[in-house]
């Protein structure tokens, strides 16, 4: 244990020792199939006549925040969708710990699914709950957990987010920024080994997204896991990845280590990766 200080609340706070970023320190990004937390292989997915995906193929690593990035309406929310086991792939498999999504039972898939927390954009949370039961309400509903034990697993993830003073506010009371910290509370008190962040940045400004990006790198320092973000925001893909996945039109242009996908050379991973109007990616 070590201790830190909240920069919420001013107070410190006991934490674990962080978990290794990486698998490992010699880790190239090359990694074996064993270390893959999650894996999309040849996944198609299409709504009508509309071929959303194509053959994406994209592998996650264990232990690592991951960013996946693409223009709008290139598949990315249906490529969690998938992942969560929400949707089943037209062809191709999604593997989750070594095991495919839909070779297994119902119930196997629900277990696979309390592995994971998901936090959504609005936050998601249910507007007549104070925030300490809206985190409460996955312990509640899933385990048997004494209130004793509730409280005291509610409370730790609350102070991590810098919301143990606003515990008793309802959601209407509390701006953007605290809403998804209150969300990310509430994605990790099942203690999930898989989490998805659907756009954390998106209706949020400068400040505040740099304020979540800190507390997601640092759940994630505390409790490691498989991070997966999704966003448009390339400064948040720039603070918080460890690995970097571009789709396009339902495939994967790239993905590699983070600091080599911010100076790679293809005109398609540059031009979305600086924001420049100039370039292959057009507007269809
Ligand atoms: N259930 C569905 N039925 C029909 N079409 C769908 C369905 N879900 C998604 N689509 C379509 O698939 C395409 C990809 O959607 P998706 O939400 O994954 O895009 P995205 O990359 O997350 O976009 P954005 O960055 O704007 O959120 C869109 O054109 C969307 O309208």
């Amino acid at each position: 244990m070590t201790s830190i200080l909240d920069k919420f609340s001013g107070n410190r706070i006991e934490v674990n020792e962080p978990a290794p970023r990486h698998l490992d320190p010699s880790d190239t990004g090359e990694a074996t199939p064993a270390s893959y937390s999650m894996e999309v292989k040849e996944v198609h997915k299409t709504f009508g006549s509309f071929k959303v995906l194509q053959g994406l193929n994209l592998n996650f690593q264990d232990n690592a925040i991951t960013t996946v990035l693409g223009p709008s309406g290139t598949g990315k929310s249906v490529l969690i969708k998938h992942l969560v086991g929400l949707l089943e792939p037209d062809a191709g498999e999604v593997a989750i710990f070594g095991q495919d999504l839909w070779s297994m039972t119902e119930q196997e898939r629900y277990d696979v699914r309390k592995k994971m927390g998901v936090l959504f954009q609005d936050g998601a949370l249910f507007g007549s709950m104070n925030l300490f039961d809206n985190t409460a309400f996955p312990l509640r509903k899933h385990t048997d957990k004494h209130e004793d034990e509730i409280q005291d697993i509610v409370t730790r993830r609350l102070t991590e987010v810098g919301l143990e003073r606003s515990w008793h506010k309802y959601p209407n009371e509390v701006s953007g920024g605290m809403r998804k910290r209150a969300g990310f509370a509430r994605a990790m008190v099942m203690e999930p080994r898989i989490v998805f962040f659907d756009e954390p940045d998106s209706g949020l400004d400068p400040v505040r997204t740099s304020l979540l990006n800190d507390v997601i790198l640092e759940m994630h320092a505390e409790h490691g896991g498989t991070y997966l973000l999704v966003t448009h925001d390339i400064r948040t893909a720039r603070k918080v990845s460890d690995y970097v996945g571009l789709i396009w039109k339902g495939k994967t242009v790239h993905y590699g280590p983070a600091e080599e996908a911010f100076e790679h050379d293809d005109p398609f991973v540059r031009q979305f990766l600086s924001g420049e109007s100039a370039g292959p990616l057009g507007m269809d």
